[in-house]
């Protein structure tokens, strides 16, 4: 319920100010009264009302006066005004006007005359209250709005900045001769198998062929093919319909649908289990695939990237991977080279995360210090750009002032792989054991063409039982082909 609108009346004849007040009491309005110009004043002043009516002719200070005043002053100056005089004549409804007053009643008054025009400026009071509200409210959501547009462009603008070359920092000739490379490649719908080890940006250079292909405005769709248990693989691909498995309560579309016109790009492609590998092949000779559990063929226009930190070739040469598979991805092969092989792009890479763990830490970090990037230079970095990047979000986490000075976090010469000034020779990379054990049986499996037993071997040649390499090849996820 809305509060009654209160009208002030101001006259200094005690009869008329109660005719009015019982008038306009009868029809819902709260009064309040005034024997003079200065009791009037005070009285507005005090408690606001939506509405004065104000006697002419006053002893103290007349009404032409007292509107003037209430004019003046802030809290007061919206408020309507109507004078109550008993001369007709026109100069003195001039002045009401002139004095601000919105309307005039000339005694004696008609009492549905009086109700009309106090109902009429309390109603266009009111809406002009309303129409105020609604205004500042726009206003502050205009407001709001430029505030959220002006972070909004800060953060493109980081992303731009970002997004400079793809995102993709360094200056090595290798990379360099590499991103002339992408520009060709981007142009054309080939696969591409990037490889490189883990951590070297294979993620980042797929983005950068998407983003400068002419497929861009389409999505480019992502499956780690390693974090996927094997037998959801086929239905993240693919798709599945419903009630193809236990579990599937819906139709569901897979990346090859959801990537159609774009790009599919298939991280760790050599964990795909070979029943997956099958129906890739399929997909890349024809385009065409069928839903899991489904009996409709469906076409594709995917353009597919595909990335593996694992000697494909090799795991392919001994029978782990299917071979024509292996040819089919290796249409166009782009290598990206280790960030031991690429020194000099250390100090932009530094410079560039620095600036950016900076920004997000909300310190001021200009760059590394001298015996910082010393240090910097001379570790391996095993895990490539990742490792850089996160070891660096830590230095600018511990830094005090704008410079990278935490050396204490790069490990001891003892415990850390010591740096090589070119490519490292594998022994010395921060390989583990099983890493090193992997890499010999792939090895030896694709010396031998992938034979197993018997005289020619490879169990011969490593010197266990077959059925014992049989079980190190379940562990390291090298399966025979056939
Ligand atoms: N040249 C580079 N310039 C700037 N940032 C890079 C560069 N190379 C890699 N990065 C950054 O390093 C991190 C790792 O890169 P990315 O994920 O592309 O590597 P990856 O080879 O795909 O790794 P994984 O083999 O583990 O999937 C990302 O945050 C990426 O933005």
């Amino acid at each position: 319920m809305t509060a009654p609108a209160r009208i002030l009346v101001v006259d200094d004849t005690p009869a008329n100010v109660r005719l009015i007040a019982d008038l306009l009491a009868v029809h819902g309005y709260e009064i309040l009264t005034a024997d003079c110009g200065n009791d009037g004043l005070e009285k507005a002043r005090a408690t606001v009302p939506d509405l004065v009516l104000l006697d002419v002719m006053m002893p103290d200070m007349d009404g032409f006066a007292v509107c003037e005043r209430l004019k003046a002053a802030p809290a007061t100056r919206e408020l309507p005004i109507i004078f109550l005089t008993a001369l007709n004549e026109t100069t003195d409804k001039v002045r009401a006007f002139s004095a601000g007053g919105v309307d005039y009643v000339t005694k004696p008054f008609e009492p549905r005359e009086l109700l009309a025009r106090v109902g009429a400026h309390v109603a266009l009071r009111q809406a002009g209250i309303e129409l105020e509200r609604q205004n500042r409210r726009l206003r502050e959501e205009i407001e709001a709005h430029q505030r959220a547009r002006a972070s909004i462009e800060a953060l493109s603008e980081e992303i731009r900045v970002d997004q400079n070359a793809g995102g993709i920092i360094g200056n090595a000739p290798s990379l360099r001769r590499l991103l002339d490379v992408l520009e060709l490649v981007a142009a054309t719908d080939s696969t591409v198998l990037i490889l490189g080890e883990t951590g070297s940006g294979k993620e980042l250079v797929a983005r950068a062929i998407h983003e400068r292909s002419r497929r861009r405005d389409r999505p480019l769709v992502k499956l780690n093919c390693a974090a996927m248990p094997r037998e959801l693989v086929e239905s993240e691909l693919f798709g599945h319909e419903k009630g193809a498995f236990t579990g599937a309560t819906q139709q569901r579309r897979g990346r090859f649908e959801m990537a159609d016109g774009g790009t599919l790009f298939l991280d760790e492609v050599g964990e795909l289990p070979l029943e997956a590998q099958a129906k890739l092949l399929r997909v890349l000779q024809d385009q065409q695939f069928e839903r899991v559990g489904g009996t409709v063929t469906l076409s594709t226009h995917v353009r597919v990237i595909a990335a593996t930190n694992r000697n494909l070739e090799a795991e392919a040469t001994a029978g782990c991977f299917r071979s024509d598979l292996f040819y089919r991805l290796n249409v166009f092969p782009v290598q990206l080279p280790p960030l031991r092989a690429r020194r000099e792009d250390i100090p932009p890479l530094i410079s560039h995360f620095a600036t950016r763990a900076g920004r997000r830490l909300g310190k001021h970090i200009e760059n590394a210090s001298p015996a910082f990037l010393e240090r910097a230079l001379s570790y391996s970095w095993p895990g490539n750009v990742r490792e850089l990047e996160n070891f660096i979000e830590r230095a600018a986490i511990l830094a005090r002032g704008p410079w990278l000075d935490a050396v204490e976090l790069f490990p001891s010469a003892l415990s850390g792989a010591p740096a090589a000034t070119t490519e490292a020779p594998p022994a010395t990379r921060a390989q583990t054991l099983e890493q090193v054990e992997k890499d010999h049986i792939l090895a030896v499996l694709a010396h031998v063409g992938g034979v197993i037993e018997g005289e020619r071997g490879a169990a011969r040649i490593l010197g266990l039982n077959p059925s014992t390499l049989r079980g190190r090849m379940r562990k390291f996820g090298l399966h025979k082909v056939s």
